[in-house]
């Protein structure tokens, strides 16, 4: 299939060695070998290039987008959202492809997944499409440091199990509304005295780095008092590290390189410090457990993941050293910050932009945590009844998820994709933006519409078929934390709107 862009890609050899006989050669100036030869080497390198420039052969049955477009998207610094709705949609909807695409990453030419039945096969089936190991190729990177292995996201197989066999039941046991409700209390009140103009999506990255700390591992990070506390500056800097796209596209930079870039080092050694704390938390935790005072203050779902991590790991879930415990526990942060961030300050947005669907939301707060003066504290129960507020919640991760698409799969073998063929080893992503955001399954898909999550709703069809509301992924490798995020978030909501 030709690509969907940029047409003068398309350049077999047979065009190249035509244009050298026909139109170059005959103006070459009779014996003038230099010329001759510097003219086809300079055709060869222009055919090579354009060739390096197209999908492997057995990938060129799919369309796929141009090394032309990420440049242009690169140079315009086109967030992923943007570009999946200015290059991907058109191709998702154009009935050409259903909803199957190539577009090159730093992993090279990746298919992408963009149709709910395929996006099922692949989620569901993760053995068949196991996540890449990156793990050697970015040793010693920033990155490797703080999230890639031996991080239950970023693995696959027995490895993967065995973690996620400890981690789902303190995921399960850990809801801890009272701590989210405390913490929002705790930033209306520093909202006082600092006058009426606030940075949303400031003051949700401080609340919640502040949950994930205390939640996470018991460690207050106090975001929300000071933004110039020293752990705060210290994840605010590994977090800026970690996003940087020159060390992220050539990680050789970061590694044999690193000593050219005084500011890198600065923040591997920011990260060494920040790791040795998480090492001596576990240390503290593991020591709590063993005397017997680990957190038996608090109620049970109000207990930090790492002590349920611990205790699931002793009741028999199986073992997991420390070195795994900590890199989930970076893994965790990562994931669980930003993330959670971002799909409250959207929400928070299309609020303030749909008086009436606020409204329809405060009408729900009031009615389930009533209508004093004073805040008050949502419940687990509370957190059930509110219909609304998670239609508000979901519609928000349908317009504007926080995670684009997943991280990279394999196939391990040959598969077969709506109808076409994807040999055994391509390389594929199912995605989220482009499906939630494709008129063949949602109507007016860029309107912000939480009826669509009503009980006869259009976005229950989730249930059906395919898979078409996706935001936490799906299947065995779904979001761990799916319903902490979204009580995190329906306390949040449910207090600022009461
Ligand atoms: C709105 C909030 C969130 C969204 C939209 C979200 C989305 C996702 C998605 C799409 C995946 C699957 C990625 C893939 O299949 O490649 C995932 C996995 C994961 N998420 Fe979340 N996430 C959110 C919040 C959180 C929070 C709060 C935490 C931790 C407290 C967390 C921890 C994880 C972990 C550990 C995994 C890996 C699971 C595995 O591989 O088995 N996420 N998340």
């Amino acid at each position: 299939m030709p690509p969907l862009e940029n047409s003068f890609l398309k350049v077999p050899l047979q065009k190249i060695v035509q244009l050298y006989c026909h139109e170059i050669a005959p103006r070459i100036p009779k014996n003038n070998k230099l010329v001759s030869i510097g003219a086809a080497v300079i055709l060869s390198l222009v055919y090579l290039i354009i060739n390096k420039a197209k999908p492997p052969r057995k990938l060129r049955h799919f369309p796929y987008i141009s090394h032309f477009s990420i440049l242009k998207s690169t140079y315009y610094k086109e967030s992923v959202r943007d570009r999946c709705q200015r290059v991907h949609i058109p191709i998702v909807e154009s009935g050409k492809s259903n909803g199957l695409f190539l577009e090159v990453t730093r992993n090279g030419w990746v298919l992408n997944v963009a149709n709910p039945e395929d996006a099922k096969r692949v989620l569901l089936k993760h053995d068949l499409f196991p996540k890449i190991d990156i793990s050697e190729e970015r040793s010693g990177t920033l990155q490797s440091k703080f999230t890639i292995r031996p991080s239950m996201a970023m693995t696959s197989g027995d490895q993967w199990k065995r973690q996620r066999n400890i981690m789902n039941p303190a995921f399960r046991r850990s809801m801890p509304v009272k701590l989210f409700g405390n913490l929002t209390q705790e930033m209306f009140r520093s909202m006082e005295n600092k006058g009426n103009i606030f940075t949303v999506s400031d003051l949700m990255e401080r609340w919640t780095l502040d949950v994930i700390g205390r939640a996470g591992f018991g460690f207050d990070f106090n975001s929300i008092q000071t933004k110039e506390s020293e752990w705060v500056r210290r994840y605010g800097c590994i977090n800026r590290g970690l996003r940087d796209p020159l060390f992220f596209l050539f990680p050789r930079l970061d590694t044999s390189a690193r000593w050219l870039f005084t500011d890198r080092q600065y923040i591997h050694e920011q990260t060494e410090i920040f790791l040795n704390m998480l090492d001596e938390v576990v240390e503290y935790k593991k020591l709590d457990i063993k005397n017997g005072v680990a957190d038996s203050a608090l109620d049970e779902n109000e207990r930090d993941l790492l002590t349920l991590m611990l205790e699931s790991g002793e009741e028999g879930s199986g073992d997991m050293s420390d070195y795994e415990l900590k890199s989930n526990l970076c893994g965790i942060f990562l994931a669980g910050h930003d993330t959670t961030a971002s799909a409250l300050s959207y929400a928070i947005h299309y609020l303030a932009e749909n008086q009436d669907i606020q409204e329809k939301a405060r009408q729900e707060a009031i009615s389930i945590l009533g209508d004093k003066p004073c805040d008050v504290l949502p419940s687990i129960e509370d957190t059930k009844k509110m219909t609304y507020i998670n239609q508000i919640i979901k519609e928000t991760l349908r317009i504007n998820g926080p995670v684009a698409r997943t991280i990279t799969r394999v196939a391990r073998e040959d598969s077969v994709l709506s109808g076409v063929l994807a040999p055994k080893g391509t390389l594929l992503t199912v995605n989220m933006f482009d499906t939630h955001h494709c008129q063949k399954i949602w109507n007016d898909p860029d309107v912000f519409n939480p009826d669509r999550f009503s009980e006869n709703g259009e976005g229950i069809r989730e249930a059906g078929e395919g898979m078409t509301w996706i935001p936490f992924g799906s299947g065995a490798r779904q979001c761990i934390a799916m319903n902490f995020s979204l009580n995190e978030q329906k306390v949040m909501l449910s207090m600022l709107c009461e």
